[in-house]
């Protein structure tokens, strides 16, 4: 059954334009996906985390659930993500799941997301899943250098996330480190367009805007 909100729909007859935005941890993947976001703002677009599809954990005690592996990509409920965006695509409303960083776990609640004509897909391991990256209509990797991405991990999770000094530089040595080597790096190849050093690179940002405005104007 399709499924609508009282917002202007532009491109009824088409499928959504799916773009993503990778890049590791700190990278500016939510920065950037703001930044075109905002630039679009006119238009009926939304953003998704991959982040809220991380898998449940609420049969694990939290201590076990710190020791999860948050950057491989078995963390992540793929197959929902998959369908949802699916669903979106045929012009489904999905319930979106939300996650809890200070938990390590999916929250109770979710919220209902509709159909648009622009999403934008934020996270970290887009480009791994061949099925997830041949559904992108625009893959953007955000390349940042690691010791400016760990800077600004450190800094994120202390104030946002509930985390310790110590507990980051461990986390990052012994998981985010060698999966971003293994799972995220190497996908980099599949991008369309790479962006140094994120959110404030306007001139990437303008150019990916031309560019969607330009699919829009293809599909309406
Ligand atoms: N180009 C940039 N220069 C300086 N700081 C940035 C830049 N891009 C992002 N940041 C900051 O770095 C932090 C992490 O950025 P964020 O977009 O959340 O990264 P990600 O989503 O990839 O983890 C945020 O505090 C953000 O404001
Ligand atoms: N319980 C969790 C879940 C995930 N993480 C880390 O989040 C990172 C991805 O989010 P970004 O906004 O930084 O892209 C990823 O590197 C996981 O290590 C976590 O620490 N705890």
């Amino acid at each position: 059954m399709t499924c609508f909100e009282k917002k202007g729909w532009i491109m009824m007859n088409h499928k959504p334009i799916l773009i993503g935005i990778t890049g590791g941890t700190g990278s500016g993947k939510s920065t950037v996906a703001q930044a075109i976001y905002d630039s679009l703002s006119e238009k009926n677009i939304a953003i998704i985390e991959q982040d809220a599809y991380y898998k449940d954990q609420s049969h694990l005690t939290f201590e076990e659930r710190t020791k999860t592996n948050y950057d491989h990509p078995l963390a992540f409920d793929m197959d929902l993500l998959i369908e949802h965006l699916e669903k979106l695509s045929n012009k489904q409303c999905i319930e979106k799941p939300a996650y809890d960083f200070e938990n390590h776990n999916r929250k109770k609640e979710t919220t209902t997301f509709y159909p648009k004509d622009i999403i934008i897909l934020e996270g970290i391991l887009l480009l791994d899943e061949p099925k997830l990256r041949d559904m992108l209509d625009i893959k953007i990797f955000v390349d940042t250098d690691s010791d400016v991405r760990i800077i600004r991990r450190i800094l994120r999770d202390i104030e946002d996330r509930g985390r310790s000094l110590e507990s980051v530089i461990d986390q990052y040595l012994s998981t985010v480190r060698p999966a971003h080597l293994q799972f995220v790096e190497p996908n980099k190849k599949y991008a369309d367009i790479i962006i140094p050093e994120g959110g404030f690179n306007q001139v990437a940002i303008d150019i990916m805007i031309a560019k969607v405005k330009s699919i829009v104007q293809e599909r309406v």
